[in-house]
């Protein structure tokens, strides 16, 4: 499909304070996401990328305005499980094996144990962790754990992956190689993903546009076209272009 798979339309979130005071969390939100696109959405704490992640997975309404994926709503495409979340802890099941953390939300899904175990194969696959299915989580760095709740979520096959600070717990080691694994990934799988981060270079790296959201109340202040070379290796972290682009975003902070 050509043209925009996400359409979010002058959306507003207000939340109400412990005094029953309004706090408005996201103001006027306006967004086209093409299908396939790698989005980030940027910003410091508080300037609502959480809610509105929140918003386009269907775990919270928005106060005025809508979201919606092809026509139809985030309620539906939930129904439908296109939606795979990874969330900054990937809460996994000590007491479970690698392999069936992953098989957790299929064995809900009641998905047949043959097409479980295809599909077990095929992540941890792509995740890089192919060796690790019979370890438990607890044996694991927060890197691979982190690896294991991305291949949960690309288990269920979704088309659009919601990923909230996935990496911002982790050494900078660690997320600069996890960044570029999880490219390797999307350039595999084709998915849409939405990937909130408030950290600059990583959104560069990542994005095909970086979304920043200013706060107070949250609101899109600029959309940044990230128009550096794929498929894009480490080696692009010291290329003049990527300072550029760092440098530019960090500049429409200024004053914030
Ligand atoms: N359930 C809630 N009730 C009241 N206020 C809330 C609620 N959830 C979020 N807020 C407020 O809404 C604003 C946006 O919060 P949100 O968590 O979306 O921001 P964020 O950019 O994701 O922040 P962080 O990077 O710290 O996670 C903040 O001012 C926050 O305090």
């Amino acid at each position: 499909m050509n043209g925009s798979e996400i359409q979010i339309k002058n959306v507003n979130m207000i939340y109400k304070g412990k005094r029953g005071e309004d706090i408005v969390a996201l103001n006027d939100v306006n967004l086209d996401i093409r299908e396939g696109e790698f989005i980030s959405l940027l910003g410091p704490s508080g300037c609502g990328k959480t809610t509105l992640l929140r918003i386009i997975a269907d775990l919270l309404r928005p106060t005025t305005g809508s979201v919606t994926i092809n026509g139809q709503s985030p309620k539906d495409i939930r129904l439908q499980r296109k939606y795979g979340i990874v969330f900054q802890n990937p809460v996994l099941y000590d007491w479970r094996t690698v392999r069936r953390n992953i098989c957790l939300p299929m064995e809900i899904m009641k998905i047949p144990r043959k097409e479980r175990t295809a599909r077990i194969d095929k992540t941890l696959d792509l995740v890089g962790l192919k060796d690790f299915g019979y370890e438990y989580p607890f044996e694991l760095s927060g890197g691979m754990q982190q690896r294991i709740g991305i291949a949960r979520a690309l288990a269920l096959d979704p088309e659009i992956l919601l990923m909230d600070e996935p990496f911002s717990a982790l050494d900078e080691f660690t997320r600069e190689k996890l960044n570029e694994d999880l490219l390797k990934i999307w350039r595999k799988t084709k998915k849409t993903i939405i990937f909130v981060t408030h950290n600059i270079p990583e959104s560069v790296f990542l994005s095909d546009r970086v979304v920043v959201l200013s706060p107070h109340p949250g609101r899109v202040s600029a959309v940044v076209d990230i128009d550096l070379p794929r498929p894009r290796e480490s080696s692009l972290r010291e290329m003049p272009e990527f300072y550029e682009y760092v440098a530019k975003i960090r500049k429409s902070f200024e004053g914030v």
